[in-house]
């Protein structure tokens, strides 16, 4: 479908909508959650998995070939590192957003990765930063979380920004964990030499680390390096994963997250933190996807900045989204917004919780 024949549809496009316009303070909806890493597996790959917890993989026994490899690697790091990016890159498809403003992840989100000899589960975290409200603890608190739980924790660093205080900060945690410690050096395409030797001194200084790479995820380089680096670390294991398992986020959370994302790609200093997404409508109507979702800021300023003149800024977050959506469903889509006003959701854990940013989550 063209972006013609959606403009001339979609109620998004349509700014006297009355939805777009009124004030609004009801409550938010609740997000279904509900991922359960094991409902996936069969009565064999639960009793590998049980025979694993109790000290011993039978590779045999579990029908993987000898020496396959499995497990978990979590990318850790400072906010805008390039987590999301890696993650995508390795994925081989764009599942997490990413974007210029810090804290683009607010979600943990695992994609099952699958090569030859190996299944990778890749967990991205949100950034980890000084929070200055409930939302930022929340976040730093889901991704701390991950670094003692998961058998190689990658750290991100930035191969433009100078180490700093809030990387040794990270590094404090990283070192701590028991797991695989992977350097990896990001953004090497814009960053120059003699950027990345002291780096690589610098982030050396701050953990032991076991091995260290310099990729570029926008650039594919050493992206498979690295998924070949975290496989030789991996304990010998099952498939955990059916390979056609992809991402662990709802179909409602990639249709709120790749509209946050363009939120976050054309509104400036505030209104990117203030914004959470709900995805309230999704249904197949034969080969068309109808889908409904509100953003929520925190104030009515925002919520004009959001709509824009006439209109036109929450049209192009419509479209471009719209775009996203198509690709990932892979069917036509019909999407509409409404922006909506919930006062200092930010300092709210119910809200936090609902939108899905919640650490328990
Ligand atoms: N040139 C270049 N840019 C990159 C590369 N990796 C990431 N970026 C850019 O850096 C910015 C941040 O990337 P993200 O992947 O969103 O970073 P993140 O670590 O997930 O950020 P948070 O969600 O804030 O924790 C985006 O604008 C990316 O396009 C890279 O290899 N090269």
């Amino acid at each position: 479908m063209s972006d013609q024949s959606i403009n001339s549809h979609s109620a998004l496009n349509d700014v006297d909508d009355r939805s777009l316009l009124e004030d609004a303070d009801g409550d938010l909806f609740d997000v279904e959650q509900d991922f359960d890493p094991f409902a996936e597996l069969d009565d064999d790959e639960l009793d590998a998995m049980l025979a694993k917890a109790e000290g011993g993989f039978d590779a045999t026994a579990s029908g993987v070939p000898e020496g396959f490899r499995s497990g978990f690697v979590a990318l850790v790091g400072r906010p805008n590192a390039g987590k999301s990016t890696l993650l995508n890159a390795c994925f081989g498809q764009k599942v997490a957003i990413t974007s210029p403003v810090a804290q683009t992840t607010r979600r943990r989100m695992r994609a099952v990765i699958n090569r030859e000899g190996c299944q990778i589960v890749i967990v991205d975290t949100p950034g980890l930063h000084k929070p200055k409200d409930s939302l930022g603890s929340e976040l730093n608190k889901s991704a701390l979380s991950e670094i003692g739980d998961v058998d190689v924790v990658a750290f991100l660093v930035d191969a433009t920004k100078p180490i700093g205080r809030g990387d040794a900060w990270v590094a404090e945690h990283v070192a701590a964990s028991r797991a695989t410690k992977i350097l990896v050096l990001t953004k090497a395409d814009i960053a120059n030499p003699q950027q990345v030797t002291s780096q690589l001194e610098e982030a050396r200084k701050l953990v032991d680390f076991d091995e260290e790479l310099v990729v570029s995820s926008t650039e594919g380089f050493n992206v498979e390096a690295f998924v070949s680096v975290v496989a030789s670390y991996l304990p010998e294991g099952p498939k955990w994963f059916p390979d056609d398992m992809g991402v662990d986020a709802s179909d409602e959370t990639l249709v709120s997250e790749f509209v946050r994302e363009k939120v976050l790609l054309h509104t400036r200093e505030e209104i990117p933190h203030a914004v959470g997404v709900l995805c309230d409508g999704f249904e197949y109507k034969r080969d068309l996807l109808k889908l409904h979702a509100t953003i929520y800021v925190e104030r009515e300023g925002q919520k004009g900045i959001l709509i824009g003149k006439r209109g036109e800024m929450i049209k192009r977050i419509g479209i471009e989204a719209r775009r996203d959506l198509e690709r990932i469903f892979d069917t036509r889509v019909y999407l509409e917004l409404d922006v909506k006003v919930k006062q200092g959701w930010r300092e709210d854990q119910g809200q936090i919780r609902r939108f899905g940013y919640s650490a328990d989550e």
